[in-house]
């Protein structure tokens, strides 16, 4: 079998052994890059966010099933796929979880920058899917006010409207796909009528889609009223991004909220499982076997720490945000004419980050207290 894939999918000849045995051939290139040539005689596509799969890619290849280790697939022609009887996989939620670390690490900067007690605050959740349900429950677990609008999903305390969720949140965090049609589009969900409409302090993350939030009303609101904060992990026409906006921003990275190892790892597997079930292939190995163990597993907090001291302590041992948020501004500022590429070397290049869950923190000698900062970050707790 021949295996077109991604290079920046990892564990892939450890996962797809099995498929290319002796003979098959594993051929890798940039996702950005990649062509209809490079594809014409693969029997399976292995893509990122970053290729356009359709027909201009696959007409006329001999391409029988094509799987993307991501949760996003707004960049795959689902239904020209199926129509040509293609079978696809995404790998739904794989890296929500790493999204979610990255918005709590995004909160606790604010906390620490603004003087924000995110007790005090609302947090507006656009999109009750892998993403959004989970920082909903990690929210809730610390005691935070959540209010949720997801017009497709049953969600808690029965959801409100996108204008509502406007009026009445004090940050708002982004987690749907990116749709332009049907009944709830969300391309410029966030337009210009409703950004101008936010109250002063109002705090917005954006780790879905650019293309959720109107970046240039978002850049004139910004300019003209510098009274609101934003955090952008995606940008409207990345890999180029508008550096007028990065400067705007609070905290500005490469697209990397859901690039934990752990997140990209776990989507390998799911794609190597769904290649397996579509093929009818026997599943030999699994994530918890290639997973790397992470470089720190504990930290042990002395007597008498405080839960919060340790939850905040923990969250900036695992992921320091401001160092993703620095070498974008960097390498933006450096080649001012060569944003894209940059913006692709550091997502590529991007440190081995690792989950929350995988963090152990040893509390000695202090009690469990309801709205646990330590567990509700998602860390796990031994006494
Ligand atoms: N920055 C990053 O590194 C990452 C970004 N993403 C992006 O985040 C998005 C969400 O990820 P998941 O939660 O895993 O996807 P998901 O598909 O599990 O959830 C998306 C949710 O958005 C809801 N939704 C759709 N249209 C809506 C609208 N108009 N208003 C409110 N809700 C709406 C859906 O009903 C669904 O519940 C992905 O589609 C992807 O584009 C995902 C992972 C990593
Ligand atoms: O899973 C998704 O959806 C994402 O946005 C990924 O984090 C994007 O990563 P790449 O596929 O662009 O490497």
């Amino acid at each position: 079998m021949k295996i077109v894939a991604d290079e920046n999918i990892p564990l892939l000849e450890t996962f797809f052994r099995d498929f290319l045995g002796e003979n098959g051939e594993l051929y890798t290139c940039h996702g950005r890059n990649m062509t209809p040539e490079d594809v014409a005689d693969a029997d399976m596509l292995l893509v990122r966010s970053i290729t356009q799969v359709n027909e201009k890619l696959l007409a006329g290849s001999q391409v029988r099933f094509v799987a993307t280790a991501t949760s996003g697939t707004d960049h795959v022609d689902k239904k020209w796929l199926k129509n040509n009887n293609i079978g696809f996989s995404s790998a739904a939620g794989c890296n929500a979880d790493a999204v979610v670390d990255y918005v709590l690490a995004a909160l606790d900067n604010m906390t620490d920058e603004h003087g924000i007690q995110l007790q005090e605050r609302t947090v507006g959740i656009v999109g009750y899917g892998q993403v959004g349900s989970r920082l909903y429950d990690r929210l809730k677990a610390l005691g935070v006010t959540c209010l949720v609008c997801d017009p497709f999903k049953e969600v808690p305390g029965g959801g409100i409207t996108m204008d509502d969720l406007v009026n009445w949140s004090d940050i708002i965090s982004f987690h749907t796909p990116l749709t332009d049609s049907g009944p709830h589009p969300t391309f410029h969900i966030l337009d210009q009528d409703r950004l101008q409409r936010l109250r002063p302090g109002t705090i917005l993350v954006n780790a879905g889609r650019g293309g959720v939030v109107d970046n240039n009303a978002l850049k004139q609101r910004l300019q003209e009223q510098n009274d609101i904060i934003a955090v952008l992990d995606v940008w409207e026409g990345e890999p180029e991004l508008d550096p007028e906006l990065l400067d705007l921003v609070a905290i500005g990275t490469p697209h990397i909220a859901g690039y934990s190892v752990d997140g990209k790892v776990r989507g390998t597997a799911m794609i190597y499982q769904a290649a397996c079930k579509y093929f009818g292939q026997p599943e030999t190995i699994r994530f918890h076997e290639v997973v790397p163990a992470p470089s720190l597993r504990s930290l042990t907090m002395s007597e008498g720490v405080s839960p919060q001291i340790a939850a905040t302590m923990a969250l900036k041992a695992v992921y320091d945000i401001r160092r993703d948020d620095r070498c974008l501004r960097q390498a933006v500022r450096k080649h001012p004419d060569a944003i894209a590429r940059e913006f692709d070397l550091l997502r590529r290049n991007y440190p081995k980050r690792r989950e929350f869950s995988t963090l152990e923190v040893i509390m000695i000698d202090t009690h469990p207290a309801a709205n646990d900062p330590v567990a509700g970050l998602g860390f796990r707790i031994t006494e």
